[in-house]
């Protein structure tokens, strides 16, 4: 099922008001410096980088309740919403490299204004599905996904500047991989919603090729549709992606983490990865940012058909010499 378009479109969304530390919004510059656009070149498809959006730092932005910059975090996702949405139109198979995780809310919602049918594969070291009431920090990137959930309508208050988004996602269209720091309101919100979860205590006794079988065969058994794939850098192990905001101890090992990326790519469905949460200011030394920005490049070149075993176009057959 290769139908997905074989164009990539890259958007940067320097944005950080989703969470309280500075320098996610380098994000995109460290994943690009790393050499994000010239190991997709090594691809037989097209590669359009759209640059970074302008987010708007809104003046008069309250807290609502104990919620930083609702109306910025809010209106920065209403237009990276529109900017997905254009991008999955046009056919591109869509890269969006962040900053912080709430910047999934614009994004997923983009992508299910083209494809209503998606299903999401979140990746991560954390649910970010608390809802504003059970946050123990207020900040919106670990509430992403309370937004886009119609189960958790009932139990989500209107956040000022997100009045745009109608939620749209069914619990049993997502699944978790990677968990390890989940909140009890979240621990309550999987239970209840009976979210598909993988922990890194599941990956440890079945095995990620056992999780990545289960995973694809709830999303897609029933139907094949485009997959959102929400990569949050922090699901590594903090020793190979130690310049994020919020380390866990306990990740996924490197080859786990490509082994992840290599059977999505191999379904044909990813339609729009988000990258997130890769914070160049935070690590400890150059080192140690670089080995985190070349850890996304290499997810997201794996996510669209990097493989380890190598593979030829060029030469149909083994060239022979001229007699
Ligand atoms: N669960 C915690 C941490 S959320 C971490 C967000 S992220 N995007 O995974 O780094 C909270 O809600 O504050
Ligand atoms: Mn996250
Ligand atoms: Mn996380």
């Amino acid at each position: 099922q290769q139908n997905r378009s074989h164009s990539v479109a890259i958007l940067g969304a320097p944005f950080s008001k989703g969470q309280k530390r500075r320098g996610v919004e380098h994000g995109p510059k460290a994943i690009r410096d790393a050499g994000l656009v010239e190991r997709l070149s090594n691809f037989d498809y097209p590669v359009h980088d759209f640059g970074d959006l302008t987010f708007k730092h809104l003046e008069k932005d309250e807290h609502f309740m104990r919620v930083p910059f609702p109306r910025t975090v809010g209106r920065a996702n209403q237009l990276l919403s529109g900017a997905v949405s254009s991008a999955v139109g046009a056919g591109h198979t869509c890269i969006m490299l962040g900053g912080d995780h709430s910047l999934a809310i614009g994004s997923v919602e983009g992508h299910a204004q083209q494809c209503p049918d998606l299903c999401l594969i979140w990746v991560d070291a954390h649910a970010d599905i608390n809802t504003p009431l059970t946050s123990p920090s207020g900040n919106l990137h670990g509430q992403s996904v309370a937004f886009l959930l119609k189960d958790l309508q009932n139990k989500m208050p209107e956040v000022p500047g997100f009045s745009w988004i109608k939620p749209f996602l069914s619990a049993r269209d997502l699944v978790y991989i990677g968990l390890r720091d989940v909140d009890p309101g979240e621990h309550i919100i999987l239970k209840t919603l009976g979210i598909q979860y993988f922990s890194m205590r599941d990956i440890d006794r079945m095995g990620i090729q056992r999780v990545m079988e289960v995973t694809l065969d709830h999303l897609l058994a029933r139907k094949q549709r485009p997959i959102h794939l929400s990569f949050d850098i922090d699901a590594f192990d903090p020793s190979l992606a130690p310049a994020t905001g919020t380390p866990v101890n306990g990740g996924l090992t490197y080859r786990e983490g490509i082994y992840v990326t290599e059977e999505i790519h191999n379904t044909g469905l990813l339609s729009v990865m988000d990258v997130v949460e890769v914070n160049p200011t935070l690590g400890a030394t150059p080192e140690a940012v670089e080995a985190t920005s070349s850890l996304a490049v290499d997810v997201i070149a794996s996510a669209l058909g990097q493989t380890r075993e190598g593979a030829h176009v060029a030469f149909p057959k083994i060239p022979e010499p001229k007699e």
